[in-house]
């Protein structure tokens, strides 16, 4: 987390934060605290990976972050405006406006390009057609498929689809981009291709990137990593 004068300059003052964040699941003696009391702070252009064992809450946390998912208690603020509390309609145009996800899974439609894909992924978002077609090419360009955007996702390799995944995720310009284990799927090879275009999403077009993995390599190319431990921070 960027705590001096140099990170503040380098990076950008926060453009996500998690303040007192908790989530528990169940009721009663059977209550799950999933998270215990999240402070987290994201700098804008920036990359932040969240690391931690299996069941330390880290899909919980992302989700939260991702307004996917509501605290139980404690706040969430985007871009200065607080997420947490918002009704479900609210939360899902916030997420169609101003956050990418991005899966482990990939999520592509299999009978659609991987054009196809990035532009119905516009129209979701409730974009207007016009321009749907540059934003689309152009966000096929940033993650280096332009060349390849007509093939169908069963053609390309895995790097390949997670790359056009990721195209359709940042083809509306969000403010965050999230990825839950986003190269979990891929050898290492293809992990460091898709880590590459997030490095350069962040460096060229300032974007900002929040992801979980589980992979010491993928760790290392993150700005800052966060270890979680059964739902708490690790100091
Ligand atoms: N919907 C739910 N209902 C009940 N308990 C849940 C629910 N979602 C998560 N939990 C519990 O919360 C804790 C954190 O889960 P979470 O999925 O966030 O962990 P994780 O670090 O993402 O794990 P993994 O790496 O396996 O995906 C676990 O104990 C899990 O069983």
């Amino acid at each position: 987390m960027p705590h001096t004068e140099q990170d503040r300059k380098t990076y950008g003052d926060p453009i996500l934060e998690a303040v007192g964040v908790y989530r528990r699941f169940g009721r009663g003696n059977m209550v799950v605290t999933a998270l215990d009391n999240i402070h987290l702070s994201v700098p804008a252009h920036s990359m932040v990976a969240l690391q931690g064992r299996s069941g330390s809450g880290k899909t919980t946390l992302l989700n939260i972050l991702a307004a996917l998912d509501e605290p139980t208690e404690g706040k969430v603020i985007l871009q200065g405006q607080q997420i947490s509390g918002l009704s479900e309609a609210e939360r899902s145009k916030l997420r169609r406006k101003e956050i990418g996800l991005v899966f482990q899974s990939f999520g592509l439609i299999p009978l659609m390009s991987a054009y196809e894909n990035v532009e119905f992924g516009l129209r979701i978002a409730g974009e207007s057609v016009k321009g749907n077609q540059e934003a689309a090419e152009r966000a096929l360009e940033r993650v280096g498929m332009k060349d390849r955007m007509k093939h169908r996702p069963m053609e390309l390799s895995g790097g390949e689809q997670q790359r056009v995944a990721i195209a359709r995720a940042i083809a509306h310009e969000p403010a965050i981009l999230i990825a839950d284990e986003p190269t979990a799927e891929l050898d290492s090879k293809m992990g460091l291709q898709v880590m590459r275009v997030f490095r350069d999403l962040v460096q060229d077009s300032g974007m900002t990137i929040v992801l979980t993995t589980h992979d010491p390599g993928i760790m290392e190319l993150a700005d800052y990593v966060i270890a979680l431990e059964d739902g708490k921070i690790v100091p």
